[in-house]
Formats: structure tokens, sequence, C-alpha cells
């Protein structure tokens, strides 16, 4: 029998999110970020080619890109209630951590290829604030793909994009678990 760990299966048996909006402060501090944006980085990526970084948003910085959620809205005719919720994802933050995918030119790994390393990338890192006990959840919204957003707010490179803006922080409820996949229905066994 292979060495098993037992502790880690359970873990990724049971792991769920925590909603970004039942977060709180206190966050982690930079050094333990450091532990978990190191265990992010520990993720398959084929040609060793790095094609992800990471930007820490701290409190200052998310009310920064709160206030760009409006003009960026307008511009895209979203209504008020999209914009007053994109802007409620940054103001009521107080840690977020934007995993950018940042795919390199390579002759060998195809781009779509670095792209889900950097999906990998964001569910390490959620995995691994989880772990370290923290709430955290992976979100988007329109906000993260809009390039004035990401360009003016982030100082995203014109080739690279938000894969995740992971969220972390105090949790104050668990979440019921929630319905997941009949494996049976998703999987095929091939034999011969
Ligand atoms: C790429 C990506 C983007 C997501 N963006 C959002 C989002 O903007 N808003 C949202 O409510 N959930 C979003 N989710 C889903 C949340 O992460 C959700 O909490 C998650 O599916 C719960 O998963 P878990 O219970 O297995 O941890 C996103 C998930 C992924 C993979």
């Amino acid at each position: 029998m292979p060495d098993s760990n037992p502790q880690a299966l359970e873990f990724l048996l049971t792991r769920r999110s925590r909603p970004a909006k039942t977060l709180r402060a206190p966050v982690p501090g930079r050094e333990t970020l450091r532990t978990i944006l190191t265990a992010a980085a520990r993720t398959p990526d084929h040609g060793k080619l790095e094609p992800w970084r990471f930007i820490v948003l701290e409190k200052a910085a998310l009310a920064r890109l709160a206030d760009l959620v409006e003009p960026c809205g307008t511009r895209l005719g979203k209504s008020v209630e999209d914009i007053e919720k994109a802007r409620g994802q940054y103001a009521n933050a107080d840690l977020v951590v934007a995993v950018v995918a940042a795919p390199v030119d390579s002759p060998k790994v195809p781009q779509v290829e670095q792209l889900y390393s950097a999906g990998a990338v964001c569910l390490s890192l959620l995995n691994a604030a989880l772990a370290s006990g923290w709430g955290a959840n992976w979100l988007s919204g329109w906000a993260s793909h809009d390039r004035t957003f990401v360009e003016t707010g982030l100082g995203l490179q014109a080739h690279e994009t938000v894969a995740g803006m992971m969220h972390i922080g105090t949790e104050t409820s668990a979440p019921p678990e929630r319905p997941r996949p009949d494996i049976d229905a998703i999987t095929s066994w091939v034999e011969n």
C-alpha cells in the first residue's frame, strides 16, 4: 500500500469556501500570507514558465478599486444594482489576492495550458488559506474582466488577465454544504 496522508485527504473531501460577504478582519499578516502564496505557487506548471503572479490588495487599495468600479460600470451600461454589488466586493473586503494569468511566449506550451496552471494556482491558494484556518472565496465579477479596471486599477499589461480575486479573512459563519457532483454521472471507466 502507498503511504497515505489521511488528514490531507479528509481536508480535500470536506473543504468548502466561505462566502466573501461573511469574511471580516483580522486578515492574515504578510508573513502568514507569504506561506499561503508559497503553497499556491507550488503548482503544476508545464515548462516551468511561471505564467502567473500575485497582487496583494490591502484595505486602502481595495477602497481605491471600489471607487473605480462606478465609472467602469457606467461605461459598460451596467445597472445601478450591478455597480453597487461590484463596488461592495472591494469596499467591504479587507484582503484580496488577485491571481494574474501572465502567459509567456513558448514554442512548446500552449497558452491554454498556462491558463489552466493559473486556475490551479487559484485553487491551491484557496485551499492553503482554508487549511490555515482562514475563510476564503474565489470570486471574479465583471469588473475583474474589464480592461480599464484591471489596467488602471491593478497595472496589468495587455496580455495579462485576472484568473481570480481571492478574498481571505476571518470567517463569521460556516455555510451549509452545497450539492456536489455525482461522480458516477461524470466518470467513464475505460477498460479496453
Ligand atoms: C473562476 C471562478 C470565478 C468565480 N466567481 C464568482 C463570483 O464572481 N461570484 C460568486 O458568487 N461566485 C463565484 N465563484 C464561485 C465561488 O468560488 C463559490 O463560492 C464556489 O463555487 C464554492 O466552491 P466550494 O464550496 O467548493 O469551495 C467563482 C468560481 C470560479 C472557479
